[in-house]
Order: structure tokens, then C-alpha cells, then sequence
């Protein structure tokens, strides 16, 4: 195993790294502020805050854009695309990039490196013909537009793919689309301009080939964005979580993915580096945690003592260290699988991370929250908001429970062998 960087990766991190420290940090707490205005003075919190285009042009020149995009499937784009065709780095060089992100709510966003933008522009990359790349992945990739991705249904437990039970019907040169979607990530903010839709196109078939992908035109005759989620209070503006209603939506038959009943075949290739990079981000968001709870523990005192001496909290500050490393090094091991192929080490890997690392943020961020006292449950520190977030990653991508289940089965699996 090696977790050497490559020099350029290296330069890459520091170059983000600082970028974030000295360009996004500083304008969080003003962003976060004109989000809770608007959205309480009934206002449009939704429209994207003007200081993230002013960063996005100023990262872009810089060359940290599209850092995301893998050596392997960069092709054309790293070669003709400038910027926009990234640098083409290997899962593990790209992991401490992603962990320099995460540390921030807007940093993904400055970078062209969230969620869901990244994995809809892999699937495009990946899977799409040259007219779907030229009309969506490209002004994704400039961040014209913005997309979400449709699969999970509030009718059905969704942990299951293979229940989902909105149609996508081929029928002639046009698929017919109707259902109900929630969670759609993305799509509150006006600039999503497509969608990544899963559906039922043939109920009869194997059970992992009766789903297509298609991709639907945010402003296509029947889509209807009914309302915007909330998570534990948070509506995570300019993306949102939207509850999406699909009533005989009609797109040309070449809009279709890969081909009809092909969507599982996708979602395998979206999920294994998207994985990693919700990881290695969540690994950020946990040391900016440890770092605002230890200076709030040395800066202020208690019964005579600073915070950090009273009670177990120097044991718990190294155990917080303990943990964030211990995760990292799990997340590069994966990286590193993921570099060398998709094996069944490697799914276990990602399965491994994607269990580990939400919940070792979540312990981290409490830690910190209950440093801070009764500040840390306010929006005057990014805790709240950290713990909200690490807790959707143990459901978004799939629950804690449905990964152990992947890690069990390949373990298992060498027995029954
Ligand atoms: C913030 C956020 C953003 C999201 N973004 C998107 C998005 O952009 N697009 C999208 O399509 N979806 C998105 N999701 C949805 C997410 O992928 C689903 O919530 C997830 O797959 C679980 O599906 P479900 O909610 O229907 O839970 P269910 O399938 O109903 O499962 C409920 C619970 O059952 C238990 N369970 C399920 N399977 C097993 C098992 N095998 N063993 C033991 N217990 C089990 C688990 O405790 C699980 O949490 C997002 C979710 C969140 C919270």
C-alpha cells in the first residue's frame, strides 16, 4: 500500500487548503447569516449567495477546479478541457483535496467538487453519448447549471433499490416518467437545470435490470417540485432536499443512460468514489471540530482550571485525534483499492469507510458542541450544522445497517467458499 502523494497532489492540497482557510472561512458566518434572514423574512434563501460565483471564478483561475474528476475516466475532458477537464488525480491523491473541502459548508460548492453535481458529472463522463455529454456535462463541468439525482421514493424503503417503484416506460422514440421522488439534493436551487432519474422501465425483468436511468429536464412539462425537506431544521441552501412529483413527464427515448434496465450498473459506478469523497469530507468537517473544541477548551476557565483540564477532556480530545487518524487511514486504504480496480476488497472497503466515518464525525462534533456549552448548539459556531450533517451521512448513500450487511456478505462469503 502506498499513501505517498504524488508532488502535484501535495501542492494541490496546500493550494486548497489555503484557499479555504483564507478565502471561504472568513465569509461563512455572512453567508449562513443572509440564508437565516431571507429564509425568516420570507425572502428567496434559495437563489445562491453572489460571493460563491465570485470564489468559483477565482478558484477556477487558479486551476483548483474540478479536482474531483478521476484519472481514469478524465479522458477528452483532462486533455482538451483546461481547468474544466481537472488534473486527472488517482482516488488517493484526490482524498486529502476532498478533506481540505470538507471543512467548510460552501468550500464543495466554490470548487465544483459537491455532491450531487460530482457523481451526476461521473455518470455523464462515464455513461453519456456525446450529445448528452456536450448539452449537460459540459456546462456542468463550467457550472452554468446544476443537477440532482432522483432515486429515492417516500413510498418505499429506498435502502432497497431494487423497490423503487416510480415508471420510466420506454415507449417509442419516448420515455414516459411517473412517480413521486424526495431527497432529491440539488434541486431547490434555480440554477438545477437537470435530473438523474431512476425508474421502473420493466417489471418483469431480473430484478437488477428493470430499472433505467434518464435524464429529465428540470423545466420538463410534469415536473413539480412539491416542497422542500428539512433536516433536523436545516434546509441546506442554495441545494436543498426536495419532495419532486413526475406526472406522464415525456422525454425523447435518447435521453435514456447506458441503455433500458441498465440503472444498476450505474449506481454501482457513481456510488464507490462518490463514497470516499463524502469520507474524506467528513474527515475535514471532524478536525475543524476538534480544532474549535480545543481552542474553546484552552481559552476559557472553569472552577479556576482552563476547560481542557477539567474532567475527562483531555482523554477525550486524544481519543478525537485517536479516531480521526484511525479513520483516515481507513479511508486511504480504500482510496487505494478503489485505485487498483473494483474488487470485492475494494466494495468492502468503501462499505467499511462509509460506516465508520459518519459515526466517528458525529462522536468528534458532539465532543466539540459539548466543549463550547450552550454555544455550541447555536448557528454562532458551525457545530450544529457539522452534527447535522455527519448524521444524514448515515443514511445518505445508503444506512449504516445496509453496508454492514455488504461488509458481512464478502466476509461471510470467504467461508461459504
Ligand atoms: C441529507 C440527505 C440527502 C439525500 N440525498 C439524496 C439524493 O440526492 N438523491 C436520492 O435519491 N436520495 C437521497 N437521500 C436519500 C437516502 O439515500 C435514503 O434515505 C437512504 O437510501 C435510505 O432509504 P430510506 O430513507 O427509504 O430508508 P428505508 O429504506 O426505509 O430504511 C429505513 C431503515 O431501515 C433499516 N434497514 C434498511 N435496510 C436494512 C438492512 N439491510 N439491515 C438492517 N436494517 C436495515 C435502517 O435502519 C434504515 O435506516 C438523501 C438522504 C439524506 C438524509
Amino acid at each position: 500500500m502506498d499513501f505517498s502523494l504524488s508532488p502535484r497532489a501535495a501542492d494541490l492540497r496546500d493550494r486548497v487548503r489555503a484557499f479555504v482557510t483564507d478565502e471561504i472561512e472568513p465569509v461563512e458566518a455572512a453567508a449562513h447569516a443572509r440564508i437565516t434572514r431571507l429564509r425568516e423574512s420570507g425572502g428567496d434563501s434559495w437563489t445562491p449567495d453572489p460571493v460563491i460565483a465570485e470564489l468559483q471564478a477565482k478558484a477556477r483561475e487558479q486551476g483548483l477546479w474540478n479536482l474531483f474528476l478521476p484519472a481514469a475516466h478524465a479522458g477528452r475532458y483532462a486533455a482538451d478541457f483546461g481547468t474544466d477537464g481537472g488534473e486527472g488525480l488517482s482516488n488517493v491523491d484526490y482524498a486529502p483535496v476532498a478533506e481540505a473541502m470538507g471543512r467548510s459548508f460552501l468550500a464543495p460548492l466554490v470548487f465544483n467538487c459537491n455532491a450531487p453535481d460530482t457523481g451526476n458529472m461521473e455518470v455523464l463522463l462515464r455513461y453519456g453519448t456525446p450529445e448528452q455529454k456536450e448539452q449537460w456535462l459540459e456546462p456542468l463541468l463550467r457550472a452554468e447549471i446544476r443537477s440532482a439525482f432522483c432515486m429515492t421514493e417516500p413510498d418505499v424503503a429506498s435502502s432497497d433499490a431494487t423497490n423503487m417503484a416510480a415508471t420510466a416506460r420506454v415507449e417509442g422514440d419516448e420515455v414516459v416518467i411517473n412517480g413521486r421522488k424526495w431527497f432529491s439534493t440539488g434541486i431547490g436551487n434555480p440554477d438545477c437545470k437537470i435530473l438523474v432519474f431512476m425508474g421502473l422501465s420493466d417489471p418483469e425483468a431480473d430484478r437488477h435490470s428493470r430499472h433505467t436511468m434518464v435524464l429529465v429536464p428540470r423545466d420538463a412539462e410534469g415536473v413539480k417540485v412539491e416542497r422542500m425537506l428539512s433536516t433536523m431544521g436545516y434546509h441546506d441552501e442554495p441545494l436543498g432536499h426536495g419532495e419532486v412529483s413526475f406526472d406522464d413527464v415525456r422525454v425523447p427515448a435518447v435521453n435514456v443512460l447506458l441503455g433500458p434496465g441498465r440503472a444498476f450498473e450505474i449506481a454501482q459506478g457513481r456510488l464507490g468514489p462518490g463514497r470516499v469523497h463524502h469520507c474524506m469530507r467528513a474527515i475535514g468537517l471532524a478536525e475543524r471540530a476538534l480544532e474549535l473544541g480545543c481552542a474553546r477548551a484552552v481559552g476559557r476557565t472553569a472552577f479556576g482550571k482552563p476547560i481542557a483540564n477539567l474532567g475527562g477532556n483531555r482523554e477525550r480530545i486524544a481519543d478525537a485525534r485517536i479516531a480521526i487518524n484511525r479513520s483516515r487511514l481507513l479511508v486511504m486504504h480504500a482510496a487505494w483499492l478503489l485505485d487498483q480496480g473494483m474488487s470485492r476488497e475494494a466494495y468492502s472497503a468503501v462499505s467499511e469507510i462509509k460506516v465508520e466515518v459518519p459515526n466517528m464525525a458525529l462522536g468528534v462534533i458532539d465532543m466539540a458542541i459539548q466543549l463550547h456549552g450552550a454555544a455550541g448548539m447555536t448557528d454562532d459556531f458551525p457545530l450544529a450544522a457539522a452534527w447535522v450533517g455527519a448524521r444524514s451521512l448515515r443514511l445518505a448513500d445508503g444506512p449504516d445497517e445496509v453496508h454492514r450487511n455488504v461488509i458481512a456478505k464478502i466476509e461471510l462469503g470467504k467461508h461459504l467458499a
